[in-house]
């Protein structure tokens, strides 16, 4: 089953998307490993920790009677949709209340309709409709719950959705869970503008990530990956991530010796010229952002966690303790 599953986001990737994030997970293999040891992963160990934490995830945030719902990209959220499809069957919408789920991408979207569920696109929302959640996978979240995505070179929709929603309730693995940002996950997903890659790599340089790189098909003569607005994608290299607390505390993180925060890296990715959006979710969660009177936030409001013994931690942000 876990197999079957975990082929079909494969099977319903075109070839020009598949090698994104294939690619880059060949280019950085210790994104596969549980720890940096040369132990190789247990892959149906992690397939099942991914489909656990997705089924908490859903039976904790998702009900029948949400209108609009938010769905990620990437292998984990497969399960995700697995796991909204099997609540739906055991607990049917209202009569005539419909479920329509927002994907993400073209990946999204195959998972959606090959799950026999509703899509609606992002720009086809009634303009005031705020979507209930989003759920969505990570490539690495800290202990304050940033999140690094963009790794299969989705991230741009990804961010919009997020925005979008009232919580944005994240589903990972335990190799993804660590203290700082950048600790086993190698390098930041930059999407750009293809015309102005190669000014965005030298700027990028300058500001501490001399081994930027053009993400590419391994095939060379197939050149740059492409996302789904037909943009490329860069992977920056940083320091490790300060957090907001490693701030508070009065550690430097303006980019001095190439030392950043989460918070100062991501608004100075966001400067450069070219750049549409950078890979780091960040800042208000959801619940902050309404409590402020704006709408969705990019950061989760809970992280589940499919852990090696089968069972699943959860870290929510603290608005959601109380
Ligand atoms: O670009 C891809 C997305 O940001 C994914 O959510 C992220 O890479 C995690 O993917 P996976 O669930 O395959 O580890």
């Amino acid at each position: 089953m876990i197999r079957s599953l975990a082929s079909l986001i494969r099977s319903s990737l075109p070839h020009t998307r598949l090698p994104a994030t294939v690619y880059h997970r060949l280019a950085h293999p210790r994104t596969l490993n549980t720890t940096m040891s040369s132990k190789a992963p247990d892959l149906d160990k992690i397939e099942s920790a991914k489909r656990k934490a997705a089924f908490k995830a859903v039976e904790e945030h998702f009900n029948s009677s949400m209108r609009f719902v938010g769905i990620g990209s990437g292998s984990t959220i497969v399960y995700g949709v697995e796991a909204i499809k099997a609540h739906l069957e055991k607990n049917p919408p209202p009569p005539n209340h419909m479920n329509w789920f927002v994907p993400t991408g073209w990946n999204s979207r195959k998972v959606i309709e090959q799950a026999g569920l509703l899509p609606i696109a992002f720009d086809s929302l009634p303009g005031d409709a705020l979507l209930e959640v989003c759920f969505d996978g990570a490539d690495e979240v800290d202990e304050d719950l940033n999140c690094i995505k963009g790794g299969g070179a989705c991230l741009f929709q990804e961010k919009l959705v997020a925005c979008r929603s009232k919580k944005f309730v994240c589903i990972a693995d335990y190799r993804k869970d660590q203290k700082r940002l950048l600790t086993n996950w190698p390098s930041i997903p930059i999407e750009v503008a293809p015309i102005a890659h190669a000014s965005v790599l030298r700027e990028l340089r300058l500001i501490g990530s001399p081994d930027a790189k053009l993400r590419e098909h391994s095939l060379a003569k197939t050149g740059p990956i492409q996302t789904d607005q037909s943009f490329y994608i860069i992977d920056a290299p940083f320091k490790t991530l300060l957090s907001p607390l490693d701030e508070k505390n009065g550690s430097r993180a303006d980019g001095k010796d190439g030392v950043w925060s989460v918070d100062t890296l991501a608004a100075r990715i966001k400067q450069i010229n070219g750049v549409l959006e950078v890979g780091l979710f960040h800042g208000l969660n959801g619940a902050q952002a309404q409590a402020a009177g704006m709408q969705g936030g990019q950061r989760p409001v809970a992280v589940y966690f499919g852990l090696e013994d089968g069972e699943v931690m959860v870290r929510r942000a603290p608005e959601l303790e109380k």
